[in-house]
């Protein structure tokens, strides 16, 4: 089965006049259909930088990146993904249901079809109310939101998402959580995510990739047990399964591993 993304022996070395900074330090991932896989780790430690370098945004300094097989640029120009970054990249000079349909219309997507697909999404991000909005009338959170929905407009098999959710107040923030999991059940999307939140990252996850800064690398993966996604009420997050990888991920991430909670397996 051909990986969704397979990111090999890559390093990321941003040269300056007097200094260099080793980003990414001879990284492997690999990601399978269906597979949702987050990045955690400290400030600086090369998330974003790993994430661009799958979108095509950057170029290694060395090792390789394919997505769906393909050259990550070839990727890029056949638009086989969404994504959704930290600055929500609208266009400003477009509605909210403009935005979030622009992948729709770039794909030629006959209007009506269109129409009824950006109706569904605005639903989705809570967003009916706006869909005449310009970019600028809106908040942060609400700018973020239909920059998910955008990226969540064609049903795509692969989802890059960096902290799309930082902007978001701590109840929707849940509900997209909840939300996303099961669009990923419903449509087998493979989604890298990079986060700063533990319990999202395990709320979310099949496996969580822990890195460290300075150079950045990959010290540990840790596969989360919960269930099928399907399963991912908000009755998980309260459930003891639930705080034993939580505990896992923050055990790892603080470089103290030693005592992992049963059910909880590391890589
Ligand atoms: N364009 C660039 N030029 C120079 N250095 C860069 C560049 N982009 C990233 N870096 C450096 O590479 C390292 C990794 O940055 P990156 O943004 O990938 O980290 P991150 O884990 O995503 O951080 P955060 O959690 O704060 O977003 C940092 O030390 C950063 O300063």
């Amino acid at each position: 089965m051909t990986a969704v993304v397979e990111v090999e022996n890559v390093t990321r070395v941003f040269a300056a006049a007097r200094s260099s900074v080793t980003a990414l330090d001879d990284v492997s991932l690999s990601v399978a259909p269906g597979e949702f896989v987050s990045l955690i780790g400290p400030s600086g430690c090369g998330k974003s930088t790993l994430l661009r370098l799958i979108a095509d945004l950057d170029e290694p300094t060395s090792g390789t990146v394919s997505v769906f097989g393909k050259t990550a640029r070839r990727a890029r120009l056949d638009q086989d993904y969404g994504i959704a970054f930290q600055q929500a990249g609208l266009l400003p000079w477009r509605t909210v249901a403009a935005n979030i349909g622009l992948p729709l219309e770039l794909h030629k997507v006959p209007a009506s079809a269109r129409k009824s697909r950006v109706a569904e999404l605005l639903a989705l991000v809570g967003l009916e109310e706006f869909a005449g909005h310009y970019p600028d009338q809106l908040s942060g959170g609400m700018q973020q939101r239909v920059a998910i929905a955008r990226a969540l407009a064609e049903k795509p098999r692969l989802l890059l998402m960096d902290e799309p959710f930082g902007a978001l107040d701590e109840m929707t923030r849940e509900r997209m959580q909840t939300e996303l999991v099961r669009l990923c059940a419903e449509t087998g999307a493979a989604v890298v995510f990079v986060t700063h939140s533990i319990p999202e990252a395990v709320f979310l996850s099949d496996r969580v990739v822990v890195m460290t800064p300075r150079p950045g690398r990959v010290t540990r993966v840790i596969e989360v047990r919960l269930g099928p996604a399907s399963d991912r009420g908000e009755r998980l997050r309260e459930s003891a399964d639930f705080y034993a990888t939580v505990t896992a991920v923050r055990e790892a991430l603080h470089g103290d591993g030693a005592s992992l909670p049963v059910g909880v397996e590391t890589r």
